[in-house]
Parts: C-alpha cells; sequence; structure tokens
C-alpha cells in the first residue's frame, strides 16, 4: 500500500478567543480516502492547512508515519493539496502548468514529456493538451489542478472542496473519476467537503466534524445507519429525531428492547439497541424517513417490535423516483414525520396516497436507534 498514515493527536487551534478546532484527534490509514465532513466553519479546512503545513496549531502533534512533520515546511512533508480555485498558471498550457511541479526540480526534459502525457492521460485529458485554462471548462480546469497536485507523487494529497465551484451534474462525474484517480495511485487522499451525499459516497471513512470538534469517526455505513449524536444523525441524510426518556430495558434476542416515552409522540415507543440504557435517560430517539412503512390500512401485525401512529398526510412532496410525506399524527398533531416512498416499491403497494388521506406509519423497533443528545 502506497502512502502513508497521517496521526492527528490532541490538535487545538485559536484565532483570538475562537477556538477554531479543539483537541482533535485522527488517524487516517495509508492508502485511505478519508472525508472531512462538517458544516461551514466547522474547522475543517484549518485541520488541513495544518496537515499540509500553511498553519500551525496551538497544541497537538501531527505525524506522517509516526515521524513528526510540524517541524517541516509545506514542500517537505510530502504532501499536496488541491484547492477550490483551480490556481492555475493562466498563461500557461494545460501540459506546462502539470510540468511545472518537474520543471521546478529541474527534471530532465524527455522524463518530464513522458511523466506529463502519463498523468494526462489519469485525468483523461489528452484532447487538451495544448489548451490554456481560459479554453477550458471548469472540471477540467480541475483535473489539471489534481494532475498538477500529483505528479510529483506525494505520499498524501489533500483536496480542500475541489468540486465546490462545479454544478452538481459536474460535481457527480468528476467525483467518480477522483474516486478512480485514488484507485490507480494508491496514495492516502484527506478530503474536505460539507457535502454529506458527496462524502458518502466515495470514502473509506469519514470524520464528521461541528464546532472544531470532531464527533465521530467511521466508515459511511457506519456514520449513516449508527449515528453518535443527534448532530450527526441530523447532519448527514434526513430523519425524524425526538428527545425521549427510558422506561424500561430487558434483553431480546441477544441485544436489548428498549421502551421510551416520547413526548412529541405523545405515546411511548419500542427500540432495540446492542447497548443497555439506564431507565430514566434523556436521550434523542431517531427514525430515517426511508425505514418507516406507509399506508392506508393499519399494519396486520401488532408486535410490540413494531410502531405504529394514526395520521393524515399533511404534505406528499413528488421529487422524481420517491415520493416524500410529512405526516401529522392523530396523537399528537404539532408533530410531522417525514416518510419517504421509493415509486417502484410504492406502485406494488396499491392506491396512490395522496393530500389529506388518513395514513398509518410504522416501523419496526430495529429501524430506530437511540442516541446521546451530547450536541445541545
Ligand atoms: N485566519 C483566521 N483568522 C480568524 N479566524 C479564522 C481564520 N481562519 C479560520 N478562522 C475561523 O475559524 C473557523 C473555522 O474555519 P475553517 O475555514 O476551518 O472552517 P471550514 O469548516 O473549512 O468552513 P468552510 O466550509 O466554510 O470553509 C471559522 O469560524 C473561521 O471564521
Amino acid at each position: 500500500m502506497k502512502g502513508v498514515e497521517v496521526t492527528v493527536e490532541r490538535v487545538s487551534r485559536s484565532y483570538g478567543d475562537f477556538k477554531a478546532l479543539n483537541d482533535v484527534s485522527v488517524k487516517i490509514n495509508k492508502g485511505e480516502f478519508f472525508s472531512l465532513l462538517g458544516p461551514s466553519g466547522c474547522g475543517k479546512t484549518t485541520l488541513l492547512r495544518i496537515i499540509a503545513g500553511f498553519d500551525y496549531p496551538d497544541t497537538g502533534s501531527v505525524a506522517f508515519d509516526n515521524k513528526d512533520i510540524l517541524p517541516l515546511p509545506p514542500d517537505k512533508r510530502q504532501s499536496n493539496t488541491v484547492f477550490q480555485t483551480y490556481a492555475l498558471f493562466p498563461h500557461l498550457t494545460v501540459y506546462e502548468n502539470i510540468a511545472f511541479p518537474l520543471r521546478l526540480r529541474r527534471v530532465d526534459k524527455q522524463t518530464i514529456e513522458a511523466k506529463v502525457m502519463e498523468y494526462v492521460r489519469l485525468v483523461q485529458l489528452e484532447d487538451h493538451v495544448y489548451k490554456k485554462p481560459s479554453m477550458l471548462s471548469g472540471g477540467q480546469k480541475q483535473r489539471v489542478a489534481i494532475a498538477r497536485a500529483l505528479i510529483n507523487e506525494p505520499s498524501v494529497l489533500l483536496l480542500d472542496e475541489p468540486l465546490s465551484a462545479l454544478d452538481a451534474k459536474l460535481r457527480q462525474n468528476l467525483l467518480v473519476e477522483l474516486d478512480q484517480i485514488h484507485d490507480k495511485v494508491g496514495i492516502t487522499f484527506i478530503y474536505v467537503t460539507h457535502d454529506q451525499s458527496e462524502a458518502l459516497s466515495v470514502s473509506d471513512r469519514i470524520a464528521v466534524m461541528n464546532k472544531g470538534k470532531v464527533l465521530q469517526i467511521g466508515t459511511p455505513y457506519e456514520i449513516y445507519e449508527a449515528p453518535a449524536t443527534r448532530f450527526v444523525a441530523q447532519f448527514i441524510g434526513e430523519s425524524n429525531s425526538f428527545p425521549c426518556k427510558v422506561l424500561s430495558c430487558e434483553p431480546f434476542e441477544e441485544e436489548y428492547l428498549i421502551r421510551v416515552d416520547v413526548p412529541a409522540l405523545q405515546g411511548e415507543i419500542s427500540v432495540t439497541d446492542s447497548q443497555p440504557q439506564e431507565i430514566g435517560a434523556n436521550l434523542d430517539f431517531t427514525v430515517r424517513p426511508e425505514k418507516v412503512r406507509i399506508s392506508t390500512n393499519p399494519p396486520r401485525t401488532t408486535a410490540k417490535e413494531l410502531n405504529t401512529f394514526k395520521g393524515v398526510v399533511d404534505e406528499p412532496v413528488y421529487s422524481g423516483f420517491q415520493s416524500k410525506f410529512y405526516v401529522k399524527l392523530e396523537q399528537a398533531p404539532s408533530t410531522q414525520v417525514k416518510v419517504f416512498k421509493q415509486h417502484t416499491v410504492f406502485l406494488e403497494d396499491g392506491p396512490d396516497i395522496e393530500w389529506k388521506d388518513t395514513v398509518y406509519v410504522s416501523w419496526t423497533a430495529a429501524d430506530g436507534y437511540l442516541v446521546k443528545d451530547t450536541d445541545r
């Protein structure tokens, strides 16, 4: 495996009284595609700049393969950065832009030519080699920047929101290409983004950040299916989240079946969890909208692992491949439960559900989860 292991330990960085990074620790594996994900201002770029050597932490350490890199200037760190704003030389061609780092190192002409063409092929710019940046699309410019950042064969590529200046469709295409480039070069990628769908689709692992802290590190599946805190549950994907209080907790099929009181639902529900929960604990209950079933007839089973609420469709929203329904509950009219229904499944399920229909929303105890409300 190429690349290096990047270890960030207990890093803090303040600007005046403001803590941009607060005791951040992250270990990024060799060759991993690792994303720093969080809302604007959470400290992602500050952390990337510290790894790159453009900024310095007040406390803490950063190591590549266990070697302290903080004393080293950016150009001695085996890392290279791709910025949001391509930062190309406008007067140079694609070829000359990509060749630039090699010319700085006085590499011989023949080697330069072979390497530039290798990287031109990697980013699929064969037809644009002699164009100037002003003749390229945004996506093509960013590919030049990626090739230029890779040509010196760094061990870590740092990407600071590289796709954010592009339109949605192009972003998606370039993201797939970036993933393929990562597979081919095999080095460590650290990717900063505020876009959760980007991070979920390409990362080996993700660190979710908020207010200068890392809240959770995990695979996309872990982050989505088992968010550690209320913030993570709400920031990644969409969710129905309500504060709740634990009423009982009993062993159930190698897990625990937990009854909780949910004031917003004016009722009690069941949740299964691999961890026991303390009676009386105040937690947050979350269920993803795609895990909630919606039907005009009551569900056939009344098992206590199934949570069912009667309500009225307050707002159906058609969005192409799926519909969203906001269901106002009969027993708690100020609460809406959000439901996503894919149309392929929906059509098999029977008649269309429309505005003002009386419906039943239900989910199993295994579909919901409890999180500690540590963000509030
Ligand atoms: N040089 C600086 N001086 C003062 N405050 C700064 C400086 N650099 C960053 N900050 C502040 O630190 C916080 C974190 O900034 P950072 O750029 O790391 O956030 P981010 O998560 O990358 O956000 P964005 O997605 O908007 O770039 C922000 O509130 C920002 O205003």
